[in-house]
């Protein structure tokens, strides 16, 4: 489990530095965004980190040069796309997280995000399978259920696809549903661990609220535990609303997005063992209803993706909250997928 103490304060920078590795890159494009620029700030406190390359279309020196102020060992450089700045910014990347695009405004679904982001994270993808080609892609750009086929699609056509190494960062749906719980049920959010599956968007994510350990229990049905749920599957919503116009989740999602590149740093470079994270990957778990990506805990490795939890013993509403989210994530990954190859 992430923790700050252990892997963003100073202190733990210092007693982590001796054995970081000399020389391990991490991209961020759109950094220079909402999301981007807190993630970056995040990112510059991981001992893991030597050097944070921070891409936007506009605004980059500005936040590389405030970043690079900050008093721990990693480099910042700040790539616009003059220059050859996007390949520049990519060269010799070991992770590339994505949060470029636009974020969604009231009553906007984030699949109304597509016709802008997809186009944005296909160029992006295009530039990593050309410049990185190993690098760990990590995607934030919304619709997550759609972007990640398009980035797959990206690399297969460059003969680059690893599926070990394509995330789609669900990593806020775990964050909020173990804040719900806590708050529902007044216990601590350390102990109030909720597995949440599908995918990043309304009824395709799904919470096993059966699976919450540590004796906190959840009643299956009933109208608290049908908030609950809704709250999980449109906290994103709560956050557009009240930004009124200004945008959606940032520093929410900054946290969980800095938390989930700390784990794969831990499990790649730090060769740390047994870290275990949410993510939309290509999944062979719902494989047999014909959906290609789906998100469960994945225990990150060496390589990246080491292997693909199932989803344990569910309830009977829980198997019928999973069979509402499958025609929505078929409907997001061809959707996705279609983009990129008919787009030649
Ligand atoms: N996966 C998740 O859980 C979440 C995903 N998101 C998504 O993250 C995305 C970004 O959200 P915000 O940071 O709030 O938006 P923002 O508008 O504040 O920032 C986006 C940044 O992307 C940059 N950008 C646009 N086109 C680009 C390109 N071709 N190359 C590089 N940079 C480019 C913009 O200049 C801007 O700085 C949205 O699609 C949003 O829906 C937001 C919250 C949670
Ligand atoms: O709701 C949105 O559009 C942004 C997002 O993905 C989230 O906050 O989960």
């Amino acid at each position: 489990m992430f923790s700050l103490g252990r892997a963003f304060v100073p202190a733990a920078t210092r007693a982590f530095s001796t054995s970081a590795p000399r020389s391990t890159k991490v991209a961020v494009l759109g950094a220079a965004g909402g999301i981007g620029q807190p993630l970056s700030l995040l990112l510059k406190q991981s001992p893991l980190i030597s050097q944070l390359s921070l891409y936007d279309i506009v605004n980059t020196p500005g936040v590389a040069a405030d970043i690079a102020h900050i008093n721990t060992d990693s480099k910042v450089t700040g790539y616009t796309p003059e220059n050859n700045g996007l390949a520049t910014a990519l060269k010799d990347s070991h992770i590339v997280v994505i949060p470029a695009g636009v974020p969604r405004k009231p009553g906007m679904t984030r699949d109304d995000l597509f016709n802008t982001n997809a186009g944005i994270v296909r160029d992006l993808a295009i530039a990593c399978a050309e410049h990185c080609p190993k690098a760990h892609i990590l995607v934030i750009s919304n619709p997550v259920n759609s972007t990640v086929p398009i980035v797959a699609e990206v690399f297969k056509k460059k003969g680059a696809f690893d599926p070990r190494r394509l995330f789609g960062v669900t990593t806020l749906d775990v964050v909020r549903a173990s804040r719900f719980v806590s708050e529902l049920k007044g216990v601590s959010c350390e102990d109030a661990k909720v597995t949440v599956v599908g995918g990043h968007s309304g009824v395709t994510i799904v919470p096993l609220l059966s699976q919450v350990p540590n004796g906190i229990t959840i009643a299956e049905t009933g109208a608290e535990t049908e908030a609950l749920i809704k709250r999980i599957q449109f906290g994103g919503d709560e956050v557009v609303k009240a930004k009124d116009g200004k945008g959606s989740a940032t520093l929410s999602m900054a946290f969980a997005g800095a938390r989930f590149t700390q784990s794969l740093l831990r499990a790649t470079v730090g060769k740390e063992t047994g870290v275990v994270e949410p993510t939309f990957v290509q999944s062979p778990v719902m494989a047999d209803k014909g959906v290609e990506y789906f998100a469960t805990n994945v225990e990150l490795g060496p390589d990246g993706v080491k292997n693909i939890q199932g989803l344990g013993s569910l309830s009977a509403s829980e198997e019928k909250l999973i069979e509402a989210a499958v025609p929505e994530l078929q409907k997001n990954i061809a959707k996705g997928v279609a983009f990129v190859n008919g787009s030649d």
